[in-house]
């Protein structure tokens, strides 16, 4: 699978860019804030409906500008004999599929697919298998969880096909029902008197000022809607994560032993928030439901959901030890490096299952153009953003060796120079040639030359 024109119109610094990228090695190269991370992270975001960069999609659209749009011809080698992903034609050529994705400042974000119908985000999401290195890598494991959870829903709407909408809804539940907790709170603050209707005392705290009893009455009883809603969508989302975490471990071990030597062992541990999950496996809902009543009195006091997937983590233990706590910087990152390699395995598998199902189902045998494509085609588009000047010649070469051979590889670098000789050359085992990109032609290419 690879990018072979990427087009950007008011996405981040970009006014209008076109960009045409080799199915190997592309190096963006141009000085500082030239915009060539931003043209990574809309790769990014294309794969999976987020950025590493950005908590939410506004920051993404050009100052001053109503929205941003990202579009992509994207080569995944598809047969003649495959249908067309965006179920609208039938194909009968090996035209790439165009992707389109529309991010408003307002609404939701769009996507289309060739002349297909208008879609959601989430209905593309994951189609365009990314792994991205960055420089953020070297704080993965040992900085906030956020970081890692947000790996995780990156790695996840990649390896699941639902769990982006799960996301999503989890996302709009959590929002609402905080929302609801921050009024319970205003409401509370705004007399000292409690009040507590017909003597029940599940309204003990409420101000009997300005507040009558119906609305604290709706508000508890849309709180109970909320927290119902918010107990099984994170219950669907801290299983689906479970089981990202289950297929990432093995790879990672083994890829950390592989670089660290065989006596270092390297593990991780998902730690959802709701533990009942694990505890009660059959029927968590009814424990969470109760711990939801005991946090009550916190929540209304702090105005804030306390429990639920949005606190989750990953713990990291390097010879039983918490890497967090434990290891050196050094570790710390060859750790981080593991986990984006052994997330780039588990995407390349699940790449080739997809292949040889479509296959099977439509019993054909893989045509010669496809046995060419083979190498590339099951492979993710791996983003080496801006990695090289900020590691050690020994990550250096962990990276190149990793990169040999693979897909499609989009690597950013101030100077040519940071980048090895080995991606320059392009002696590497290849199947392709070098694209080498000057950033500042790009940037003053400005005609819409999109062609499709
Ligand atoms: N929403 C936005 N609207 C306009 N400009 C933006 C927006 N978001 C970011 N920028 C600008 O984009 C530029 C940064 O681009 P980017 O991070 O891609 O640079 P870069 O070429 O990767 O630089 P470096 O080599 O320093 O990493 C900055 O000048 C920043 O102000």
């Amino acid at each position: 699978m690879h990018i072979s024109r990427l087009a950007l119109d008011y996405f981040r610094s970009w006014d209008h860019c076109v960009l045409d990228l080799g199915s190997h090695v592309n190096v963006l190269f141009g000085h500082n804030g030239l915009g060539k991370t931003n043209i990574a992270e809309a790769v990014e975001f294309l794969s999976t409906g987020s950025s590493h960069r950005a908590g939410s999609s506004q920051p993404l659209i050009q100052h001053g500008q109503k929205s941003a749009v990202i579009r992509a011809n994207v080569e995944s080698g598809r047969d003649v004999s495959d249908p067309d992903i965006s179920g609208s034609e039938k194909k009968t050529g090996t035209k790439p599929d165009q992707y389109t994705v529309t991010i408003p400042a307002k609404g939701a974000n769009r996507a289309r697919i060739n002349n297909g119908p208008a879609l959601y985000l989430r209905d593309i999401v994951g189609n365009i298998k990314t792994v991205s290195f960055t420089p953020e890598d070297q704080w993965l494991i040992s900085l906030d969880p956020a970081r890692r959870r947000s790996f995780l829903d990156s790695a996840g709407s990649q390896i699941i096909r639902d769990y982006f909408r799960v996301l999503q809804k989890y996302a709009h539940v959590s929002k609402q029902r905080s929302a609801l907790l921050k009024n319970i709170a205003n409401r509370r603050d705004m007399g000292s008197s409690t009040y507590g209707p017909e003597g029940d005392s599940r309204y003990s705290g409420y101000s009997s000022q300005g507040y009558d009893s119906q609305s604290i009455a709706q508000d508890y009883s849309s709180l109970e809607v909320w927290t119902g809603q918010l107990i099984s969508t994170g219950i669907e989302l801290t299983r689906l994560r479970a089981s990202i975490c289950d297929q990432l471990e093995g790879p990672f071990s083994r890829i950390y032993s592989h670089i660290a030597g065989d006596s270092q062992k390297a593990t991780l541990k998902y730690s959802p928030s709701f533990t009942e999950v694990y505890d009660f496996p059959d029927d968590p809902f009814s424990a969470i439901s109760s711990h939801f009543q005991r946090l009550f009195e916190g929540e209304a006091a702090q105005a804030r959901n306390l429990i639920g997937p949005h606190r989750d983590d990953i713990g990291f233990f390097l010879n039983s030890m918490p890497a967090r706590e434990y290891a050196s910087n050094g570790e710390l990152w060859t750790l981080a490096l593991a986990l984006k390699m052994a997330l780039f395995e588990v995407l390349s598998e699940k790449m080739a299952a997809g292949h040889n199902e479509r296959h099977n189902d439509t019993g054909n045998t893989p045509s010669d153009s496809d046995n060419n494509f083979h190498g590339t085609r099951n492979k993710p588009i791996l983003i080496l953003d801006d990695v090289f000047s900020q590691l050690d010649i020994y990550r250096r070469t962990k990276i190149v060796d990793f990169a040999a051979g693979q897909g499609q590889v989009i690597i950013t670098a101030a100077s040519q120079s940071d980048i090895p000789d080995e991606f320059i050359s392009g002696n590497m085992d290849t199947h392709a040639g070098v694209e080498l990109i000057d950033v500042e032609k790009v940037r003053d290419n400005t005609d819409d030359i999109w062609g499709g």
